[in-house]
């Protein structure tokens, strides 16, 4: 699949769930966060039927999402269902992490290969004080089960955020010496009314980098296979990687590859504009596998050439745990 810029469209990130054991500060607020009800969430038949004709038309990676992708009942038999589509997309998930000590073992015998898990901060007062939840120590024993496990690469998302845990970013980073890991670091996107930060606690890519630097020289790597919006660097002499992911500043639109399927069935272009298109109202209304491909085509040749933050940018109403990330 094409779009309008001539990008070509073959990752899909699939939200599926809305609902989160933690509260991060900058994702969502502690209350008032109606949750999509029980109907509107699109089963597992409707999503193995929308990452079945996508896949049919090019998709190559998919990767499942959320709010908190791990508390949804049935996870782990999806993922052996994406697993056995014949085209063999590349399939992987990003989590919290806090429920993955018990989920690393099943989602390997699953059939899955890799998985990002979102970490910000190291000191347990600091870990609750953004998400709101006493967990990090559920999140060290879900990495170390990840990695006995064999789930490889794993990935770290790090959001840094100016006065909360910026000072953390070099001791992330030195995680790469000790473990076969690739530590990203994502700018903080104020984009949704109601977050707990505001955007000047965002702290831009140019500033993460001059911090890496002071821990090591830098040395770009090669990136391979269907892309993430990160660009890797290696710490001299580290096992792992590092990584920054430029969401707001200096922005990597012209390479993106991505379509993203909210848990209640809209399809989104872009993450950071709110334009979405309804797929599950297509999806039920006994639609045949033409007509939703062409939504799923709509929707790639409705894909902005780029994001607006920073511009006419209105927080919208759906936040980040709906979209996925
Ligand atoms: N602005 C913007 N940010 C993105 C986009 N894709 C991912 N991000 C940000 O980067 C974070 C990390 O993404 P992940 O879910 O770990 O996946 P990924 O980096 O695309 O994938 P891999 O590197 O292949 O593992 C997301 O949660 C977002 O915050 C995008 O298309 N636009
Ligand atoms: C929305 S979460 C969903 C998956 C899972 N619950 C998790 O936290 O990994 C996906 C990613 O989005 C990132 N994220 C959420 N809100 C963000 C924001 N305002 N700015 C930057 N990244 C954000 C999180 O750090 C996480 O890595
Ligand atoms: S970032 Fe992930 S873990 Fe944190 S509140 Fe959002 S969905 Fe939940
Ligand atoms: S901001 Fe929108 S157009 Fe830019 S990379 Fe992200 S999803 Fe793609």
């Amino acid at each position: 699949m094409r779009d309008s810029y001539a990008r070509k469209i073959d990752y899909l990130r699939i939200s599926i769930t809305d609902r989160c054991n933690l509260r991060c500060r900058y994702c969502m607020p502690e209350e008032g966060v109606a949750s999509v009800g029980h109907g509107a969430v699109l089963s597992y038949e409707e999503l193995y039927r929308v990452a079945r004709i996508a896949v049919e038309r090019g998709v190559r990676k998919i990767r499942l999402t959320g709010g908190e992708p791990l508390v949804r009942k049935g996870v782990v038999d999806f993922i052996a269902s994406l697993v056995a589509l014949p085209e063999k997309p590349e399939l992987t998930l990003t989590t919290n992490g806090v429920l993955l000590s018990d989920y690393a073992e099943p989602l390997r015998q699953a059939g899955l290969a890799r998985i990002n898990v979102s970490l910000d901060s190291l000191q347990a007062e600091r870990f609750k004080q953004i998400t709101r939840r006493d967990q990090l120590q559920s999140v060290l024993d879900g990495l170390r089960a990840a990695e006995a496990a064999g789930l490889a690469p794993i990935k770290i998302n790090m959001v840094p955020i100016r006065g909360v845990n910026e000072d953390e970013i070099a001791a992330f980073a030195r995680l790469s010496y000790k473990h076969n890991w690739e530590v990203r670091f994502i700018e903080f996107m104020p984009v949704s009314s109601g977050l707990d930060y505001t955007d000047r606690q965002l702290y831009p890519a140019v500033q993460i980098k001059q911090d890496l630097e002071q821990v090591a020289p830098l040395v770009p790597e090669q990136r391979q296979g269907i892309l993430g919006p990160a660009r890797i660097y290696r710490l001299q002499g580290a096992v792992g990687t590092v990584g920054i992911i430029h969401a707001v500043s200096s922005h990597f639109c012209r390479e993106c590859n991505r379509l993203r399927l909210t848990a209640d069935g809209q399809l989104r272009p872009c993450l950071l504009s709110d334009h979405e298109i309804d797929l599950r109202s297509v999806l039920r209304s006994g639609a045949d596998d033409e007509k939703v491909a062409n939504v799923l085509l709509r929707s790639v040749a409705e894909k902005p050439e780029r994001h607006c933050l920073g511009q006419d940018y209105q927080p919208g109403e759906r936040r980040m745990q709906g979209i996925g990330g």
